[in-house]
């Protein structure tokens, strides 16, 4: 009976890690897909939900203007949180009352779903 019961808790054990490993897999592999360039096409079909946007294929290129340089330094502000949040840094150029965002993956060398799903979140700033 302690045989049994030493097999049972055994093996449970090794059923258990292995659903670890899938859920560590399937997440590796969540951020793997959210590094890789996307293609032309999918870049095309993504950008119908991003208006606001425009794009080259390597970058996304977004610019909104304010009354003055204290609001557009305070929109720059609210950047810190969803960048954050993502660990995806968009490229800000200030230009007094100007601010223009640009995303791109660095790390991939080009656009990724990092990229739009961080322009989701700026374009609702
Ligand atoms: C280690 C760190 O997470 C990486 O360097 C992140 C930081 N922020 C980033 N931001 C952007 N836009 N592209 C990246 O490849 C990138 N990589």
């Amino acid at each position: 009976m302690l045989n049994f019961l030493l097999i049972a808790s055994l093996l449970t054990q090794g059923v258990t890690d292995s659903f670890i490993d899938l859920t560590q897999v399937s997440q590796n592999r969540e951020v793997k897909n959210s590094l890789t360039r996307l293609s032309p096409m999918a870049i095309r079909l993504r950008m119908q939900s991003l208006p606001d946007w425009t794009t080259d294929g390597e970058r996304l290129f977004y610019t909104r203007t304010f009354t003055d340089f204290v609001e557009a330094i305070d929109f720059v502000n609210t950047l810190v949180e969803p960048a954050e949040q993502l660990g995806h840094h968009p490229d800000i150029t200030i230009s007094y009352n100007r601010v223009s965002v640009e995303l791109t993956t660095h790390d991939a060398q080009g656009i990724t779903a990092l990229d739009f799903q961080l322009a989701t979140k700026i374009s609702q700033l």
